[in-house]
């Protein structure tokens, strides 16, 4: 049996607005996927699916020779099921991982936390970080937004990946073909009990031109070729 990690990494980046699609931006001297799935290899994963987008098949397999690549769809949910199904047909695994291209500086403890906790019965692991401001409930009025409460912050995470799962379990969540943001969210909703690790802030995802500048100067201040 093996742990498998499944890689969309198929979306535009229009917050980045980096004049191509995100994963395929230069980090440092590699692309953002290059570094993404470094990581991943780094944590002892038997085998790496990434989706991309349909013109970037070829260059992702020159950049990734190591890899199963396969075309994403127009929503993460459906680039993460372009995985599952390449992932189920050739191989025979025991944890999926699921992990966002963007975050490409995720260290390969936290892959090692996520998989510790499926292998030891839970159906779905997710890793989370407390949130460190105060958080304010809004809605529209007085010319802007007026404040309707302050939220106890001290019941939300702020949630990364990799998210793991039983193979089982990730098939039922994404059986609805329904879309969310993040793959527990589809198993939320098909009843599946999702358990929470703690994450690492250098998990962080590349969203913005700021985190692409955070990003740069973390791997510059440590010397990583
Ligand atoms: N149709 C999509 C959309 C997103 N993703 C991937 O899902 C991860 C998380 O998405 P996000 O960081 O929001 O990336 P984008 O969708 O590219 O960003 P934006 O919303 O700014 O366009 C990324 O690795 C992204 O490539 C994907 O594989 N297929
Ligand atoms: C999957 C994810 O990265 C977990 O934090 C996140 O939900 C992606 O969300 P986005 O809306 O695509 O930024």
């Amino acid at each position: 049996m093996s742990t498998v990690c499944l890689i969309p990494a198929a979306g535009a980046g229009t917050r980045l607005a980096a004049g191509r699609p995100k994963a395929f931006v230069d980090l440092v001297g590699q692309t953002i996927l290059e570094r993404a799935v470094r990581g991943v290899l780094d944590a002892d994963v038997d085998a790496v699916v990434v989706a991309v987008p349909a013109d970037l098949v070829s260059e992702a397999q020159a950049l990734l020779p190591d890899c199963h690549v396969v075309v994403g769809g127009a929503e993460r949910s459906a680039s993460v099921r372009a995985c599952i199904t390449a992932a189920t047909a050739s191989f025979d695994v025991d944890v999926i991982l699921i992990h966002d291209a963007a975050r490409a500086l995720t260290p390969p403890d936290l892959f090692r936390r996520v998989v510790d906790a499926v292998r030891a019965g839970a159906p779905a692991v997710i890793p989370g970080v407390p949130v460190t401001d105060t958080l304010k409930a809004v809605e529209p009025g007085g010319g802007g937004e007026r404040v309707v409460a302050t939220v106890d912050r001290s019941v939300l995470r702020a949630v990364q990946t990799p998210q793991g799962f039983a193979p089982d379990a990730l098939a039922r969540a994404h059986a609805s073909g329904g879309h969310a943001t993040d793959d527990a969210g589809l198993a939320e909703a098909a009843g599946i009990p999702v358990t929470v690790v703690p994450g690492d802030l250098m998990a962080f995802k590349i969203t913005t031109e700021w985190d692409l500048r955070l990003a740069r100067m973390l791997l510059e201040s440590t010397g990583v070729r």
